[in-house]
């Protein structure tokens, strides 16, 4: 059983194809770095293994259920762009949003329980902000706002965490945390990760996997294998050559 099942998935906006018979597994313990060009459907994908769309052809499978039907929501924890993410206007502190994520879960409203308050304060330190516990979300800078959402994503302890562009509009100090976070999760909380990212030379040191998506799937397998092939495989999927920015990450 596979925490991602995707087989021969096709899926069109109207009668334009945008993901054509892609066939990808994800293990346990996976850590994936999805890449792709602009507009090539690395959203689209994300909202197929969500169940936020259904296939026009193939089957996506959570856990060894489609995941359009798939009910143990709390497993799965996805964190959007931070600018896609919330009204920051909306007057809630760290605890509330991250109490949120419980909420969900439970199906009430009303006080937390003792010991959900003290998941939802554990989860709040595990990403660095125990000290702004009663800030309000508006007053956080980019990076503290998109460590408010993973902790509200990882506040039911899901066993697959899903990030799309994540740090997209968030300053270049908190992406290094964010990175740390990440690989902190994988390696010692033991997730399993999905990262959907324009930044092939950042994503490439930090993953163990690697998608590289067009339309239809030119690569997967493992990091280090795409790194020794990533002209040869970029230049099919993006169909010219590209410069990879490397970085010191
Ligand atoms: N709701 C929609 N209706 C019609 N077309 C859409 C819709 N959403 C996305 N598209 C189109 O589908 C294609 C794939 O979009 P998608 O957002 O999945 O790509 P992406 O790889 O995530 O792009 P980016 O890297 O720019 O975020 C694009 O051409 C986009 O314009």
């Amino acid at each position: 059983m596979y925490p991602i099942d995707i087989n021969e998935l096709s899926f069109a906006y109207e009668q334009r194809l945008i993901l054509n018979n892609i066939k990808l597994q994800v293990h346990d313990g996976d850590f994936l770095g999805i890449v792709g060009p602009n507009g090539s459907g690395k959203t689209t994908l994300v909202k197929l293994i969500l169940g936020l769309l259904r296939p026009m052809h193939g089957e996506v499978k959570l856990y060894d259920q489609l995941a359009s039907n798939f009910a143990q929501r709390h497993r799965i924890g996805y964190i959007a762009q931070r600018s896609a993410s919330i009204n920051l206007g909306f007057p809630a502190t760290v605890q509330e949003v991250v109490a949120a994520g419980l909420l969900s879960r439970h199906k009430l409203f009303g006080p937390l329980k003792k010991l959900d308050r003290l998941q939802v304060d554990k989860t709040i330190e595990l990403v660095g902000l125990s000290s702004y516990r009663r800030h309000l979300l508006g007053n956080l800078s980019g990076g503290q706002q998109q460590r408010v959402f993973i902790a509200r994503a990882l506040v039911c302890n899901p066993d697959l965490l899903i990030f799309d562009e994540p740090t997209v509009g968030v300053d270049a100090e908190s992406v290094d945390r964010f990175y740390t976070l990440l690989e902190e999760l994988h390696q010692c909380h033991k997730k399993t990760m999905v990262l959907v990212s324009h930044d092939i030379g950042v994503i490439t040191t930090k993953v163990n996997k690697v998608a590289c998506l067009n339309r239809e799937l030119y690569f997967h397998g493992d990091c280090h294998e795409f790194i020794s092939n990533q002209e040869q495989i970029l230049e099919q999927a993006y169909q010219h050559s590209v410069q990879v920015l490397s970085h010191n990450h």
